[in-house]
């Protein structure tokens, strides 16, 4: 089956840091695909670049077939590339169900009634319907992560993009979000998993790329690049030979 998301030499730097170093991979439709590197690998960068938001120095961004890489942020949503944010990015002063009818009206292109019922059908997937009211200022750090779920899924990604959804929760926190992300992907979607806590991703992915300097420093089946000698000394800082 052909990638839904081929990324083929991608080069990036802010003067002196290379954040994309020919990177290359692809993503199969469908697939839960985890992203993992030391801070500042430029994890997030990947993301900016293949949302939109950071245009690439070089290389090339192919999304469902069609060459993505000079397209605006705004297009390649509406094509079906959404994100949440590390730092949880509400629409503070509206309430929960504003926010999720936002991403159905802006980024699925739904309007009225449809729209409504779009935004709410997301909030029940994410367990915040009982907050659609709610300001989504005033929310946990649980909800926020949640609301930053909705939003990204009310667009109607073919490829949601998690980065680092599951940071600063509870053990019982993070259990509840990985069984969503988990029916999330069940039903489809298509997912790339940018986390540091990493019991989380490997509950859900079924492949890991790692980055280091901006370069894929490994790529493969989650239970052998946990256990290759350079992933451990580069990410996890393990001596291999200790
Ligand atoms: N707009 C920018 N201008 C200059 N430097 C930037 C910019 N964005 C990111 N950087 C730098 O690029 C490097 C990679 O940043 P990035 O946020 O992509 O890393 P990361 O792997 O997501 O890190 P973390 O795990 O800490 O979130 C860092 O050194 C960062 O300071």
């Amino acid at each position: 089956m052909s990638a839904l998301l081929s990324v083929t030499d991608l080069q990036k730097s802010f003067g002196a840091v290379v954040v994309a170093d020919a990177t290359s991979f692809d993503v199969a439709p469908g697939e839960a695909v985890g992203i993992l590197g030391p801070n500042g690998a430029g994890k997030t960068s990947l993301f900016n670049l293949i949302t939109g938001t950071l245009p690439a120095d070089a290389g090339r961004i192919n999304f469902g077939g069609k060459d993505v890489t000079k397209m605006s942020a705004a297009t390649r949503c509406k094509m079906g590339i959404a994100r949440s944010f590390q730092v949880p990015q509400p629409f503070g002063g509206m309430t929960v169900f504003e926010n999720a009818l936002v991403g159905a009206t802006q980024g699925a292109g739904l309007s009225g009634s449809d729209a409504e019922a779009h935004a709410l059908a997301v909030l029940d997937e994410t367990d915040l319907l009982d907050k659609a009211n709610a300001r989504a200022g005033a929310l946990t750090l649980l909800d926020r992560k949640r609301l930053e779920l909705t939003r990204a899924l009310s667009a109607k990604p073919k490829l949601l993009l998690l980065d680092e959804i599951a940071g600063g929760l509870t053990e019982a926190e993070c259990k509840s979000l990985i069984t969503t992300i988990k029916n999330i992907h069940a039903r489809g979607t298509t997912i790339i998993w940018i986390e540091h806590v990493v019991h989380a991703l490997l509950a859900v992915v079924e492949r890991l790329i790692v980055i280091d300097f901006g370069k894929k420093i490994a790529e493969g089946a989650p239970k052998t690049i946990m256990e290759s000698a350079e992933v451990k000394e580069i990410y996890l800082g393990v001596d291999p030979d200790v």
